[in-house]
């Protein structure tokens, strides 16, 4: 048979989308051979089972492996290898000192805390069925976070709790110490701290809670014990409005980091002081930067569990640690975390300063306009030449959504990514964001079909998008044409923060 040379390409076509759903497939199967692996683990570690099968695990192709060549051969060994990995490091986790037990909300920062200051590898379990029985039983343990579900349920298991215990009916540390099993609430002394680091005062005043079912109760007792005056617990569940009008304090307990389950909030002739954001989903929820937009005094949450850990890890080891330091250590990993976000007019530089800050700061840099031509093919400039504004912001909307969940990366959108308000609780999630500000006349219009016209059209696009700019922006930098200068300077900038 003679191919011509469009068959042979569709040829081609055809063989590459049969190698990429095999692609897919190989990645399914290898991630679930894995999980089930992890699962024959835990279930021995869980349930002491003594007797272990060191092969169990191993991954098993001996009757056919002789017919395979040797890349194959050296595929097998490598899963082989990664396998035990895994094997070891659930090992290690059954045999650990410290670990953290429930709902993931605030492990991060708990894993870092125990990690840096007791030198000791940290773990998390999962919530599954049985776990606290199991793991109450075992013998290495000196320290376990006790988180959502498990707070009250461990209690039951425990020879003794502190008062704080008894009132609360939370526990979030348990200390195994001489055979016992100590329950702690160090939630109250993180609220505590928090409370007096800002300098705020409960007494008579009148307080919101904005709570979820599953929520802390610690709060509700922190206020009394403060002689707080009137307390309202709003439940998210029941409805979604809420008026801030008689209160001089609220207490956000819930997620909402995303804008669907964000509540209305009427924040019209309110008396409100701190808006006290103790959700550990994101850096700054939409709830938060509302509240700071409306000119209300707002408190990150990350404090709290700062300090409740502190006091963790000082009953655990009986140590006492600075403040100051401890503060200074903590906020670094923190802001390790956050994004830098760069904003601007079309050709102010954001894509080059960018690429240079990601590298002075060694960091992931990601360009909005090209993950927009990876996700839908064709480049931004070449679907405005085509397309519509609108359909365009829509789609690139869908992109920044999707930048939402990073972290420690250097964003560089594109000019008009202001044109929409989504974006903004998009990229401010976990970011800071800067914007870069060249005078008009020098602004690089190739290729970016909407500078197109001259000097009118950036004037026109500027005072439409001013107010927007100003919105989004945190901190403002000039380019005067040093580009490389300017990535040092936001760099210093962010290093000096104060979170
Ligand atoms: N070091 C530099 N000195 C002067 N001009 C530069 C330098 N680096 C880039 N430029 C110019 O600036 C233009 C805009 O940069 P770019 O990073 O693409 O901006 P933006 O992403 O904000 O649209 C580039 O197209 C180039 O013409
Ligand atoms: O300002 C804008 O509306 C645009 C800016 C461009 O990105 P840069 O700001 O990186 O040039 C690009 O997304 C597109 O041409 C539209
Ligand atoms: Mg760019």
């Amino acid at each position: 048979m003679n191919l011509n040379n469009e068959d042979k390409l569709k040829k081609i076509e055809y063989i590459k989308d049969k190698i990429s759903t095999i692609d897919e497939q190989i990645v399914e199967l290898v991630d679930e051979r894995f999980n089930m692996g992890d699962v024959l683990f835990e279930y021995i570690y869980k349930n002491n089972i003594d007797l272990i099968d060191k092969e169990c695990n191993q991954i098993n192709f001996s009757e056919k492996t002789m017919e395979y060549d040797e890349y194959i051969t050296e595929f097998l060994d490598y899963l082989t290898d990664i396998s035990e990995k895994r094997n070891n490091y659930i090992l290690k986790k059954y045999n650990s000192k410290y670990a953290y037990v429930g709902e993931k909300s605030n492990y991060d920062l708990t894993k870092f805390i125990y990690e840096k200051f007791l030198d000791e590898k940290y773990y998390r379990f999962k919530p599954e069925e049985n776990l606290i029985e199991n793991l109450i039983k075992r013998k290495n343990f000196i320290g376990l976070n006790i988180a959502s579900p498990y707070k009250t349920e461990i209690i039951k298991y425990l020879d003794n709790v502190t008062d704080q215990v008894q009132e609360i009916k939370e526990v979030n540390l348990v200390q195994f110490y001489r055979n016992r099993k100590f329950g702690f609430n160090t939630e109250y002394f993180g609220i505590i701290k928090l409370l007096k680091r800002h300098d705020i005062e409960l007494k008579d005043k009148n307080v919101l809670i904005i709570k979820k079912d599953e929520s802390t109760k610690t709060i509700e007792y922190v206020l009394k014990s403060l002689n707080a005056g009137n307390v309202v617990i709003h439940n998210l569940n029941n409805s979604n409005i809420i008026n801030f009008k008689n209160f001089n304090i609220v207490f956000n307990l819930t997620k909402f980091s995303s804008l669907e389950v964000a509540p209305e909030i009427n924040y019209n002739d309110t008396n409100l002081d701190f808006l006290i954001d103790i959700s550990t989903s994101t850096i700054f929820s939409k709830l938060y930067l509302d509240a700071k937009n409306h000119g209300i005094k707002v408190i990150n949450g990350v404090y709290k569990t700062m300090y409740q850990e502190k006091k963790s890890i000082e009953i655990l080891s009986r140590r006492r640690f600075d403040d100051d330091e401890f503060e200074k250590i903590v906020t670094e990993f923190v802001k390790s975390k956050l994004n830098i976000v760069l904003v601007g007019m079309p050709g102010a530089g954001k894509t080059t300063i960018g690429k240079k800050l990601a590298k002075i700061l060694d960091r992931k840099h990601i360009d909005l306009d090209k993950e927009f031509a990876s996700e839908y093919g064709i480049s931004p400039s070449k679907y405005l030449l085509e397309r519509s504004e609108e359909s365009f912001r829509e789609k690139e909307s869908v992109v920044v959504k999707k930048l939402a969940n990073l972290t420690n990366t250097v964003i560089s959108t594109s000019g008009g990514v202001v044109q929409k308000l989504d974006n903004y609780y998009y990229l401010k999630t976990n970011s800071i964001i800067f914007r870069i500000d060249r005078d008009l006349e020098k602004l690089s219009t190739k290729n970016r079909p909407l500078s197109y016209g001259g000097i009118e059209t950036l004037i026109k696009m500027r005072d439409e998008r001013e107010e927007k700019y100003k919105y989004f922006t945190d901190f403002v930098v000039k380019n005067y044409g040093d580009f490389n200068g300017v990535a040092y300077l936001i760099a210093e900038q962010f290093k000096d923060l104060q979170f």
